[in-house]
């Protein structure tokens, strides 16, 4: 891990104005995580945690405070510029994956690439290294259809890697998955991070793959708290 800061969060507060009250989801959090360095962040139902990834994946605002990825601030960022930054600098692995069912493998991992301008062949050829890296390359050809709930992982791993982002962003990443499978997505993260310098931010309700983390941060009354 690296002294680094990739990902910093000063007095970031969200409020939902919805209805006659208004919301405070987050309420002047703070966050710093390292080149390298994986937080998980844990919490009950309704806390805030997805609200959180939204704000640091640049899907949503915040309503006060800033975010600074890479040194860069997204505060001031214009829709279309988030969504040029988004594409270099952050990769997502949701739940239940979101890869496009009329795709192989190979393509959805290629598909980032691709959106930046890069020549399909050689798009493709980077997304069988990554998912050499993953252990799917035998199975690149395949669609989503054809492949299993760990494999589909996997290759949203895959994905997200692909643009060798500063921070990834998952939501539940073994949450649908039996342990085997699990275990083995675990040691799949732990062989990227000690070999990629990005920040991991990992939201999940699995205590196991929490503790795995390099810290386990609680979502509580809109601030994270460190759990020893
Ligand atoms: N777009 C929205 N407008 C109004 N309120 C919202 C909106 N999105 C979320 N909320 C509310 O904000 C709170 C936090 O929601 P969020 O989805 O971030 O929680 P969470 O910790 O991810 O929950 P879970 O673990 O159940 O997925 C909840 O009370 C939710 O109802």
């Amino acid at each position: 891990m690296s002294e680094r800061t990739m990902l910093e969060c000063q007095g970031v507060t969200r409020v939902y104005n919805e209805g006659p009250q208004d919301l405070t989801v987050l309420d002047q959090l703070s966050l710093n995580v390292r080149a390298g360095e994986r937080v998980a962040v844990v919490g009950s139902s309704g806390s805030g945690k997805t609200t959180l990834l939204n704000l640091l994946g640049g899907l949503d605002r915040a309503s006060e405070g800033d975010i600074v990825i890479a040194g860069q601030s997204i505060k001031g960022l214009s829709e279309a510029e988030i969504g040029r930054f988004r594409n270099r600098h952050i990769g997502f692995v949701y739940q239940f994956h979101h890869l496009l069912a009329e795709f192989t493998a190979d393509e959805n991992v290629a598909m980032p690439l691709i959106i930046r301008g890069m020549r399909r062949r050689e798009a493709r050829a980077q997304a069988r290294t990554l998912l050499a890296r993953v252990g799917m390359e035998p199975r690149a050809a395949h669609k989503p259809g054809e492949l299993s709930g760990g494999e589909r992982q996997r290759v949203a791993i895959a994905r997200a890697l692909v643009t060798d982002p500063s921070l990834v962003l998952m939501d539940e990443p073994t949450g649908n998955l039996d342990q085997t499978t699990a275990g083995r997505i675990l040691e799949l993260m732990d062989d990227i991070a000690r070999t990629s310098q990005c920040a991991f931010v990992i939201v999940t309700h699995d205590t196991g793959l929490a503790r795995h983390q390099d810290r386990v941060l609680h979502l509580d009354q809109g601030r994270l708290v460190e759990q020893p």
